[in-house]
């Protein structure tokens, strides 16, 4: 493994009850609040009075940025970023699933500049400070709640990009499962894939002795295997939930990757999709997964071989170790069938006309990406062609 800092100054509060702690942590700020959320849903399963109720003992001045899309928008991040502008905001307030914490990030780096947040979504800027933020996390998925990344669309443009920054991790992050109880089953299904999917980003990479590494991950995904069908039985288990939440923060906070700098090419090659056709990202991992590993199985067939062995535990024997690696491949895709993911971008009726279209969102100016095999436009252009 490389040599690495590994620094996360985000405060987590994990369990039942954890928001009776909000006002405690909001007492390090000011009293200007800008309270964010996405569509209602903590409006129909009372969490937003709940925490009205929490802001207004605490005396808070509340402003209010409701709407955030999933794959929010980099126009709602400027709708953000005017009002803390113009209300002199001290304090954001997070409260929902990925994409709202994400357009948070954007709205209290866009806070603390006159550049566009857009040039700095593109990295064309840098990201300079933040507003303080914090967060209380209603869907298991993304990680962004205890990391500094975030993920944004321009719907004009129809690109979406993943950036980030020093100044964009919360302060601290409530995270209980019982929030999690409304998420309706597709969107657990999503939430599932894209948690499995940081862990295979992490683990497809040639780095030597990363021993504890691949046991962590392996054990996040062995974990999430197992309780992901019971969850979907009873999608108001609080054990199971709890498990499926943990697991999600574990798999992108950077505990797990220590020293070694994973693929992500999945993840590009994703953003492209939703960016042209605006799917759940979840849905858009799980139809291209297993055709990535089967693309670039040859860039490293130990490796494949040994989450099969590992995390689908494929029988060895007799077998080369090219057909053990595919066996795990399809043990994959059967995991995520067996839980109604979607597996085909015909699921989403996308078809080979958009193909060349979302090729091209892949690269940037001709360039290649993905770090266990480097990709180019040819290879998303085949990628694409094996999920229609
Ligand atoms: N920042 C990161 O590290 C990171 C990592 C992976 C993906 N992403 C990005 O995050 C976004 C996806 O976020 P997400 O998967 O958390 O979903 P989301 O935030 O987009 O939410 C999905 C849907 O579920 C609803 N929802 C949320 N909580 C709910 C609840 N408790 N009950 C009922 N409905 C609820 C939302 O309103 C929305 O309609 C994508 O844009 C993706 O690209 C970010």
């Amino acid at each position: 493994m490389n040599n690495f800092t590994f620094h996360n100054p985000t405060k987590l509060l994990f369990g039942k009850g954890m928001i009776s702690h909000l006002e405690e942590e909001l007492k390090a700020f000011n009293k200007k609040i800008l309270l964010v959320y996405g569509g209602g849903s903590i409006k129909r399963n009372g969490l937003y009075d709940q925490v009205i109720e929490i802001l207004t003992d605490h005396n808070a001045e509340v402003f209010e940025l409701p709407g955030v899309e999933p794959n929010p928008r980099v126009s709602t991040a400027r709708e953000g970023i005017e009002i803390c502008k113009k209300e002199k905001i001290d304090f954001i307030l997070a409260v929902g699933g990925g994409s709202t914490i994400d357009c948070v990030k954007a709205i209290a780096v866009g806070a603390k500049t006159d550049d566009d947040i857009w040039d700095i979504v593109t990295k064309r800027k840098p990201a300079k400070d933040a507003l303080p933020f914090g967060t209380i996390l209603t869907l298991a998925a993304t990680g962004s709640e205890m990391n500094a990344g975030s993920v944004i669309t321009n719907w004009e443009t129809k690109e979406k990009h993943g950036w980030g920054s020093p100044y964009s991790y919360p302060t601290f992050s409530i995270l209980d499962p019982v929030y999690t109880y409304t998420v309706p089953r597709d969107q657990t299904v999503y939430g599932i894939v894209d948690i499995m999917s940081h862990a295979f980003e992490h683990y497809f990479h040639h780095k030597e002795n990363t021993l504890l590494q691949d046991r962590m991950v392996e054990g996040i995904l062995r974990t999430v295997i197992d309780t992901a069908p019971k969850l979907l039985e009873d999608l108001e288990n609080y054990q199971h939930r709890a498990t499926i939440l943990y697991c999600g923060t574990m798999a992108l906070n950077g505990m797990v990757n220590m020293g070694y700098q994973g693929d992500w090419a999945t993840h590009n090659l994703e953003h492209a999709i939703s960016a042209v056709h605006d799917i759940p990202h979840g849905g858009g991992l799980a139809i291209l997964f297993p055709n990535w590993m089967t693309h670039t199985l040859d860039a490293n067939v130990a490796r494949f071989k040994q989450m099969a062995v590992r995390v689908f535990d494929i029988d060895e024997i007799g077998k080369s170790d090219r057909e053990i690696a595919l066996e795990g491949i399809q043990a994959l895709r059967q995991f995520w069938n067996s839980i109604g993911a979607p597996s085909t971008l015909a699921d989403y009726e996308i078809s080979e006309d958009s193909i060349e279209e979302m090729a091209d969102k892949t690269v940037i100016a001709n360039s290649e990406y993905g770090n266990f095999k480097k990709l180019n436009r040819n290879d998303s252009v085949a990628i694409f062609k094996e999920s229609l």
